[in-house]
C-alpha cells in the first residue's frame, strides 16, 4: 500500500454499531487516513462514512485479523482501533490474540475500547 499512514479498524459484531457511530462521529479525523478493515467492519464503517477511504479485507473468522496482523509486521499499519467484545466466544480468538500480540511487537498504538479510541485518536499522526 502506497504513500500516507494507514489505520486500522475492527469491531466484533456486537461492537458493530459503537463502531458505526465512532465511524460517523469521527469522519473528518478519519478522512485523513488511509483505513484497512476487516471485511464486515469496513462495510459498516464507509455505510456509516461513505467519503472515507476504506480498504475491506477479509472478515475477521475468515481471515482479517491475520491479514492485518501481517500488515502490521511489513510496516503498512500505523494505529489499530479495534473494538473488542470481551464476553462472547469467537471460533477465530487466537487470531484476535496474534493481531493484538503483533500490536503489542511492533509498538503500534492500539485502542480496544472506545473510551480509549477517542482519546487517541485526535493525538495520532495520519
Ligand atoms: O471478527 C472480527 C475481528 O476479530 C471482525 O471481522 P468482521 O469485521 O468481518 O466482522
Amino acid at each position: 500500500m502506497a504513500g500516507g499512514k494507514c489505520l486500522a479498524l475492527i469491531a466484533h459484531d456486537q461492537k458493530k454499531d459503537d463502531m458505526a457511530a465512532f465511524a460517523r462521529a469521527n469522519k473528518d479525523l478519519l478522512s485523513r487516513w488511509k483505513i484497512v478493515a476487516t471485511g464486515t467492519t469496513g462495510g459498516r464503517v464507509l455505510d456509516a462514512a461513505p467519503d472515507l477511504n476504506v480498504v475491506r479485507l477479509k472478515s475477521g473468522p475468515l481471515g482479517g485479523d491475520q491479514q492485518i496482523g501481517a500488515l502490521i509486521s511489513t510496516g503498512e499499519v500505523d494505529a489499530l482501533i479495534f473494538f473488542v467484545d470481551p464476553l462472547t466466544p469467537m471460533p477465530h480468538d487466537v487470531d484476535v490474540k496474534a493481531l493484538m500480540r503483533l500490536a503489542i511487537v511492533y509498538d503500534i498504538p492500539m485502542a480496544l475500547n472506545h473510551a480509549t479510541a477517542i482519546k487517541l485518536l485526535p493525538t495520532l499522526e495520519a
